[in-house]
Parts: structure tokens; sequence; C-alpha cells
């Protein structure tokens, strides 16, 4: 990695767009996020590393509400979307995850056509008035993430028969078609071969015009590549957050250090 690069990528200082205030995650006994502090910004990729286990996933989906599913799941604190609480009681998770959108690591359409892939979210949320409407929805958020040539001689075709990278492409339009404000991926490359990394990894840049986008990723090359900001997690703690080039080549934290220079994780 070329130490200069990094420091010369600096970024102008965006909006916050989602802040999280003294986060605490419980999984019954386990304290999987402990009293965690966090401005993200808009227009932004900030990339979310760590070694395993140490929340990164856990407090990724804090973002979007997605741990109301579990169960055993407690989350306490704030997380603030321009200001508003996300836990809020009169907060909808199906409204606010159309705001805040999610990408995981296995790619996974529906068993529904390519065009029903990234139409479904614009027909729950009824973001649309005609026929014509819907297919210039579809058309644009297949085309923001990069796959429109590829599958618009074929949108009848079934989703699930697309490649890997296709299928996480898909999954991409498929968030990106409700308009979102903020986009989370889970490791979106953990599944897909280099090129097909390459691809989305390219897309993640130009998608970061419109969005806010965190990424969680295992890969530290990766995090370089894509991101302006990095947050280093330990078990369950946010010990750095900054300029990625700064996080890389002068870590603050001797764990971070340790972590980046291979000695941990
Ligand atoms: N559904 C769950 N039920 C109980 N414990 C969980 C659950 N999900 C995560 N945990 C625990 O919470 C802690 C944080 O897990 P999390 O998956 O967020 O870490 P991570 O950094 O994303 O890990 P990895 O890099 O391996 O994906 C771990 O101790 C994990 O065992």
């Amino acid at each position: 990695m070329n130490d200069m690069t990094l420091l010369e990528r600096k970024v102008e200082t965006q909006d916050i767009k989602i802040e999280a205030r003294n986060v605490q995650v419980h999984y019954g006994n386990t304290h999987a996020i402990k009293d965690v502090n966090v401005k993200i910004e808009d227009k932004t990729v900030t990339a979310f590393i760590g070694p395993s286990g140490c929340g990164k996933s856990t407090f990724l989906r804090c973002m979007n509400r997605m741990n109301d599913t579990i169960q055993a799941c407690k989350v306490s604190g704030n997380i603030l979307l321009d200001g508003e609480d996300i836990y809020d009681k009169r907060v909808d998770p199906v409204q606010l995850r159309a705001k805040v959108g999610m990408v995981f690591q296995k790619p996974n359409p529906f068993p529904k056509s390519i065009y029903d892939n990234v139409a479904y979210g614009p027909k729950i949320h009824g973001l649309y008035n005609t026929k014509s409407e819907l297919d210039e929805i579809v058309e644009t958020a297949l085309r923001r993430a990069a796959i429109w040539d590829e599958v618009k001689d074929r949108l009848n075709a079934p989703g699930t028969g697309l490649s890997g990278g296709q299928q996480q492409r898909l999954c991409i339009a498929r968030a990106v078609a409700t308009a979102p404000e903020v986009l989370l991926m889970d490791e979106p490359c953990s599944a897909l071969d280099p090129i097909a990394t390459a691809q989305v990894e390219e897309l993640i840049d130009e998608l970061r015009q419109g969005f806010s986008v965190v990424i969680v990723t295992h890969s530290m090359q990766q995090a370089a590549r894509v991101s302006q900001r990095t947050a280093f997690f330990h078990l369950g703690n946010l010990v750095e957050f900054g300029e990625t080039g700064h996080v890389f080549t002068n870590p603050q934290d001797a764990r971070t250090e340790s972590y980046i220079t291979g000695r941990i994780g």
C-alpha cells in the first residue's frame, strides 16, 4: 500500500448523516458493543474493520434496526439519522430501511425476475404512479448499480440466474431503487471473485456521490481502496476512527497498529 497515496487522498468534511451516541448492544450476557460514539458523514464511504467477533456487523445492523429481528438483542443509546432518533417509537422500521438500505455478504436476490427484484421496494413503498415511472425507476437503479447494459435485454429473466457478481450488483440496484440516503454493506465482496470485487468497489466509489456508504470489510486493502473514513473495532469498543489514510499509516492506538500490521486478528 502506498502511504503517500493514502495520505494525499484527503476528503472535504461533509455533513453528518448518522450519529451514534453511547450505543451499547447486548445479546443476552454478551456485551457486543460498548458505549460507541461516532459520526458518519454524508457522501463518504466509511469502513468498519476489526478482528472477527469485534462487533462490526452488530453495529452496522443497529443503523437500520436490523437487530430488531433478533430476539436476544438489546440496543441502548441513541442513533440519529439527520438528527432524528431512529429508535423512537414513532419510527416505522420498514420505512427506515427504505432510507437506510442494506446489502448483505451473500448476494440474495428474490426468486423473481430481474425487473421485479428492483421494482419490489418502490412497489411496497408506493414510489410511483404509472408503469412508465416504475420502468424509469428500475432502469435508473440498474444503471446506478452498473449492471443495466448486462441485463437490459433480459429483464424478465430470473435474478437468481445471474453470476454472483451480477447478483450482488442487482442487490445493490434493489437497495438503491427506494432512493435511500445511506447504504449499509456487510462484506459485500466476500463471496465474489477478484473481477466482480473490483466492479463492486468501483461502484461503491460512484455511489458515494449520492449516498453515505458504510461498509464492513475483513480486507484492509479494500478499506484502503474504497473508504475515506475508517473505524477500527476491538472487543466491542470503537478504538479508533478517522481519515482512512491516517488510520492506516499513523494509527494512534497500539491495538489498531497491531491489527493493521497483522499482529492481532
Ligand atoms: N444473533 C446473535 N446472537 C448472539 N450473539 C451474537 C449474535 N450475533 C453476534 N453475536 C455476538 O456478538 C459479538 C459481535 O459479533 P459480530 O458478528 O457483530 O462481529 P463481527 O465483527 O461482525 O464478526 P465477523 O467479522 O466474524 O463477522 C460476537 O461475540 C458474536 O458472537
